[in-house]
This record gives structure tokens, C-alpha cells and sequence, in this order.
């Protein structure tokens, strides 16, 4: 099996709604996000990709359209949790790259959160 991953950015700010008031999560705040994409593939094209890097700038201008610079509570239709942002863009990856298998999305240097079926 063969796996790929890319690297893509995007700033944003939020809210989460649903921890204690004195959770600083509560307030207003914002993320240098990082989204790693993951493909994988039991067997390789005949330039010898599972994806060619380059094809996933789809992938970029989707964030860079849909979230990048936004305030993400406005974005999605649930908590804005690290969790929840990478299943919303596992399921928009997903529509044009049926062999994504995760996408990981770190607010921090120390924290990620994955989303995988
Ligand atoms: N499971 C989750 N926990 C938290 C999330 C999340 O999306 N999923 N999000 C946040 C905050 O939005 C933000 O990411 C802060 O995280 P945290 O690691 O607490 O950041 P700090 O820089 O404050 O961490 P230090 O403890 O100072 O290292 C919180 N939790
Ligand atoms: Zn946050």
C-alpha cells in the first residue's frame, strides 16, 4: 500500500460554543491551522503517483475559499472543533479524491485531530 500526504494553511478565527464560560475556548479567538491530506493506493499511475501533488490545488482553493480568513463559526453547521473541521474537509476532499483516507487538522504545534471512515 502506498501513502501520500500534503501539507495546506489557513488562518481562521472561532468559537466554541459548547465548553464552560470560563473556557478560553469560549472566547473569540483564532488558528494558523494546519490541514495534512492523506491518499492512499495499492498500486501507482503510470508517472508512478498515487495523486500527482500538484492536482490537489484543488484541495487548496477549496480551503483557501471556503475557510481561509473566515470566522469559522459563520462556515461550518456544527461545534468548530478541530474534530469537526477534519471530517468537513475529509467529506469535501472525498468527492473528487475517492482514495483520501484521513485528513489531519492541527489549531497547534502540539495538538491534531484526524478524521477517518
Ligand atoms: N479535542 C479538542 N480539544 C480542544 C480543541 C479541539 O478542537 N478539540 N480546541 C481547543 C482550542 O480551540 C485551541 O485549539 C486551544 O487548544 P490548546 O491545546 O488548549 O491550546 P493552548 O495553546 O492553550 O495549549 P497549552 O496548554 O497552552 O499548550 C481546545 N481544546
Ligand atoms: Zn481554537
Amino acid at each position: 500500500m502506498f501513502t501520500i500526504a500534503k501539507q495546506f494553511h489557513f488562518s481562521a478565527s472561532h468559537t466554541i460554543e459548547g465548553v464552560p464560560d470560563d473556557h478560553p475556548c469560549k472566547r473569540l479567538h483564532g488558528h494558523n491551522y494546519i490541514v495534512e491530506l492523506i491518499l492512499q493506493s495499492e498500486s501507482l499511475n503510470d508517472a508512478g503517483f498515487v495523486v500527482d501533488y500538484h492536482d490537489l490545488a484543488t484541495f487548496k482553493k477549496i480551503i483557501d475559499t471556503e475557510l481561509d480568513h473566515r470566522h469559522l463559526n459563520d462556515v461550518l453547521p456544527c461545534p468548530t472543533t478541530a474534530e469537526h473541521l477534519a471530517r468537513y474537509l475529509y467529506q469535501r476532499a472525498s468527492k473528487f479524491w475517492p482514495n483520501v483516507v484521513a485528513v489531519r487538522i492541527s489549531e497547534t504545534p502540539k495538538t491534531w485531530a484526524e478524521y477517518r471512515e
